[in-house]
């Protein structure tokens, strides 16, 4: 029979998941989050959600003592030089000053500043897992002011325990799809990680899993996998990377939840519209507040456990995924590159992953290849 191993349903671990799953959907909602920390106490509003309502209601319950937390990246752009981010005065911003500030271009005046300590990393943790701009409207309160109840509340160290979330992954389903030239597909959901979504594992054919198994790991691209976009060769690569998988006998593509390197949809198109302005993808990025790329692949190696895979032959120009790979235990036994097609759309973003970086890609070469 069961036995529980205490009175309570929770663990404590438990709990300051839950706590965090709550904030995040709070953040999503425009609401504001208590963060509890054991120095300072924030009620903070994520400025992406907050409405100028919202926003001027948070500043007038406030008293002027309020700030806007900026990451690192953000700062650098506002030539800041802030490892962990910081707090600007915003006492008398309007939201629209406010949001220039957080991510705009025009910023005409960057009031007094505080650095952030430790919780700068927090509050950018807490962004990305909720797919919001990295940009706080805070506030230092003591922990029970009255100001402020009714909202979600989570302890400062809550990620600190969030690792072990991230790569709780489990098989929800596992059904075969036979796909355009590629009769043996297999698609294996998993569902997992902070916010639970769905991810997706495709096994081409039946892998050989004694010897290195050829993998792709394919971060989502909505504009490019589904809708052709000539601004990246992220579509060209998820089918080419499927029929390399078949021509090698069979392989697996690891179709992971990660628009925009991992921002979400909203702020990758955001960064498009900075870079009709003429920024590149790394700037553009660097506008929003973003670093360069924060992906994790927890989710990657929770699936690859799961699919019983231990070396690999990975098919990327990503150095990154590469190391990830073998920081995790896994052997990787060669790298193929995965490569697109040049086009004058997409030449400036190839260019920039290779020059800032640090992808594995010759752009000329490949262009010359397309001729
Ligand atoms: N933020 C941002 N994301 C972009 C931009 N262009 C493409 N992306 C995203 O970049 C990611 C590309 O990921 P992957 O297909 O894993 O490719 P990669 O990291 O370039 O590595 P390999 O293809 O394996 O060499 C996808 O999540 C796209 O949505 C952009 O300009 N800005
Ligand atoms: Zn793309």
């Amino acid at each position: 029979m069961f036995q529980p191993s205490s009175a309570s349903f929770f663990s404590a671990d438990d709990r300051s998941q839950i706590a965090c799953e709550r904030a995040i959907s709070e953040m999503r909602y425009g609401r504001p989050v208590v963060i509890e920390g054991q120095d300072i106490t924030y009620a903070v509003l994520a400025l992406d959600t907050a409405t100028p309502e919202t926003f001027h209601r948070f500043a007038a319950l406030a008293n002027g003592e309020h700030t806007l937390f900026v990451t690192h990246a953000r700062s650098a752009v506002l030539d800041i030089d802030a490892p962990s981010g910081l707090f600007f005065s915003i006492d008398g911003f309007a939201y629209e000053e406010t949001t220039e500030l957080a991510y705009g271009r025009g910023a005409e005046r960057l009031p007094e500043w505080l650095l952030a300590s430790r919780q700068g990393e927090m509050f950018e943790r807490l962004a990305r897992a909720a797919l919001l701009l990295p940009a706080f409207v805070c506030l230092a309160i003591k922990s029970a002011d009255g100001r402020f109840d009714g909202c979600a509340r989570l302890a400062a160290d809550t990620f600190d325990h969030t690792p072990a979330a991230e790569a709780d992954f489990a098989i929800v389903a596992r059904t075969r799809v036979p796909l355009k030239g590629i009769e043996a597909a297999e698609f294996v959901v998993f569902r997992g990680g902070v916010a639970q979504r769905d991810q997706v594992a495709i096994v081409v054919g039946t892998p050989d899993l004694s010897r290195p198994v050829p993998v792709r790991i394919h971060s989502s691209c909505l504009t490019g996998d589904l809708f052709g976009s000539l601004k990246c060769d992220c579509g060209d690569q998820l089918r080419e990377g499927l029929l390399l998988l078949e021509q090698r006998g069979g392989g697996m593509l690891l179709y992971l939840d990660q628009e925009g390197r991992g921002t979400g949809i909203a702020a990758k198109m955001r960064a498009y519209g900075y870079q009709h302005q003429g920024l590149d993808t790394v700037d553009a990025d660097a506008v929003l507040g973003f670093e360069e790329d924060g992906r994790r692949y927890d989710a990657a190696v929770a699936m690859l456990v799961a699919l019983g895979v231990g070396s690999v032959e990975l098919l990327t120009n990503n150095p990154r995924k590469l190391k990830a790979l073998e920081a995790a235990g896994f052997t990787v036994h060669r790298r193929t590159p995965v490569m697109g097609v040049v086009t004058a759309e997409n030449r400036n973003y190839l260019a920039t992953k290779a020059r800032r970086s640090g992808h594995l890609l010759d752009v000329d070469t490949m262009r010359q290849a397309a001729e």
